[in-house]
């Protein structure tokens, strides 16, 4: 299968490419050529680019897919309170099969708005990986442990499991990663073990980190050092690759302590916004050469999983928490949900940017809108005026998973019926 998308407006994210007009074939699951004219093939699928941009997906690269079942169920309760009263009832009463219809509602947002790509931590990931599988999404699971009862090894079993059975599966779209949840629900012994395996196997490892300042309070108190310390105390920086989630109350030292990390932090600006965590040191962890991606959360906090939305909270924030317009630019901001969250997933040799070889996880957005004219700065548009309905077409290693706004992996009607029943069920009487 090959096709051949003709004079788009290609921005390819590389540091040395300004956006031109061009043509871009791909070839099976990779992008094979990219020039300002490309003879067509009787082979290759048409795609018209004109009035169009073609950009690297977008990766979320922090998720809880299938908490769009929770989605506006408990707005308005400080974090601790969402999650023990309300997020963590409703998880216990989750089967199986409510994950996976979960996790393929998530998909199917994040393929209507144009991310290509996340990473995911939750519970009952066998599901999540077969939702990944039929829809020809991209992603990099994690069974998310929290250690504060025995549970004789189950969990970690688990996550074992996941990681024996997953990794490279559906023609390599899917990687994994091990998760311990968090430094408040995971003590010592068991991070190191988990420190310890991921270095074994070279697996990298996903945890929340900082979210908020009562987290920052209660590992002084039990330990009488930040939750980053704590991480690095227990050797998370030495050899491992890391995503930290959030990264919201990191003082000057403890960006120290990340410098020089393999991974980095995924930042989180509308979870942050809506639990009124705070706002992240972007800026001043990009001076000191962290790498940072952009994820969601779960869509029972970020309430949708539109990266659009969260490229704009992003840049937005930098600019007010500095009170500096200059903070965080379109182009900056950009990099970061295309090649930092690549680079956190552990994929920047293969997306997040448009490049021959590359594998083919691209998107299409439709500038004949009116809030999309007149084009002046392509890269302003997209970070400052785009949203996730503008995007037109979505492939991924080489599938086209959405053409003109129709999904052609997903029966919607279907799914739509499955997530109200389900939903309804869940929530009821929590
Ligand atoms: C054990 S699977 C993952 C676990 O994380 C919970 N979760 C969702 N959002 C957040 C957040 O912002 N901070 C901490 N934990 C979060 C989710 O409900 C699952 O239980
Ligand atoms: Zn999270």
């Amino acid at each position: 299968m090959s096709i051949l998308i003709q004079q788009a407006t290609i921005l390819t994210m590389k540091d040395t490419d300004a956006p031109f007009t061009g043509d871009i074939r791909v070839e099976g699951d990779r992008i094979t050529q990219i020039a300002e004219h490309i003879l067509p093939q009787p082979q290759d699928e048409i795609i018209d680019g004109r009035n169009k941009v073609a950009m690297p997906g977008l990766i979320n690269a922090h998720q809880h897919t299938p908490m769009s079942l929770l989605r506006g169920f408990s707005d308005d309760l400080k974090l601790m309170d969402w999650l023990e009263r309300k997020m963590l009832p409703a998880e216990a009463r989750m089967n199986p099969e409510d994950i996976y219809w979960g996790a393929k509602l998530s998909i199917a947002e994040m393929i209507r708005s144009g991310t290509t790509a996340f990473a995911d931590m939750y519970i009952h990931m066998n599901e999540i990986a077969e939702a990944v599988k039929q829809t020809g999404m991209r992603a990099s699971l994690t069974r998310g442990m929290v250690f504060l009862e025995d549970d004789g090894g189950r969990r970690l079993q688990e996550a074992i499991d996941l990681v024996e059975r997953w990794s490279g599966a559906a023609e390599g779209r899917i990687t994994t990663m091990y998760g311990p949840h968090s430094p408040y629900t995971c003590p010592v012994e068991p991070l190191r073990e988990v420190i310890a395996l991921a270095v074994t196997e070279d697996i990298p490892l996903h945890i929340h980190l900082a979210e908020t300042k009562e987290e920052v309070m209660k590992i002084r108190e039990r330990y009488g050092m930040t939750p980053t310390e704590y991480l690095e105390e227990a050797g998370m920086f030495e050899q491992a690759h890391v995503l930290l989630a959030h990264g919201v109350h990191l003082n000057r030292r403890d960006i120290g302590r990340l410098k020089g990390m393999r991974g980095g932090v995924a930042h989180n600006p509308v979870s942050n916004l809506k639990l009124g965590c705070g706002i992240a040191p972007i800026t001043e962890m990009l001076a000191q050469g962290i790498n940072v991606g952009i994820g969601t959360d779960g869509a029972g906090s970020a309430t949708t999983v539109d990266m659009f939305e969260e490229i704009k909270a992003a840049t937005w924030l930098q600019k007010l928490d500095y009170g500096d317009p200059t903070r965080l630019p379109a182009k900056d901001v950009l990099s970061m949900a295309t090649r930092g969250s690549a680079s956190l997933l552990g994929l920047q040799n293969e997306v997040g940017i448009l490049e021959v070889g590359h594998k083919a996880d691209l998107i299409l957005i439709d500038l004949a809108k009116p809030h999309l004219q007149p084009v002046h700065e392509v890269e302003s548009l997209l970070a400052y005026s785009v949203n996730g309905a503008d995007v037109d077409t979505t492939i991924v290693n080489g599938q086209i998973l959405m053409r003109g706004r129709k999904l052609l992996t997903i029966d919607e009607d279907e799914l739509y019926r499955e997530v109200k029943v389900r939903a309804k069920r869940i929530v009821e009487g929590i």
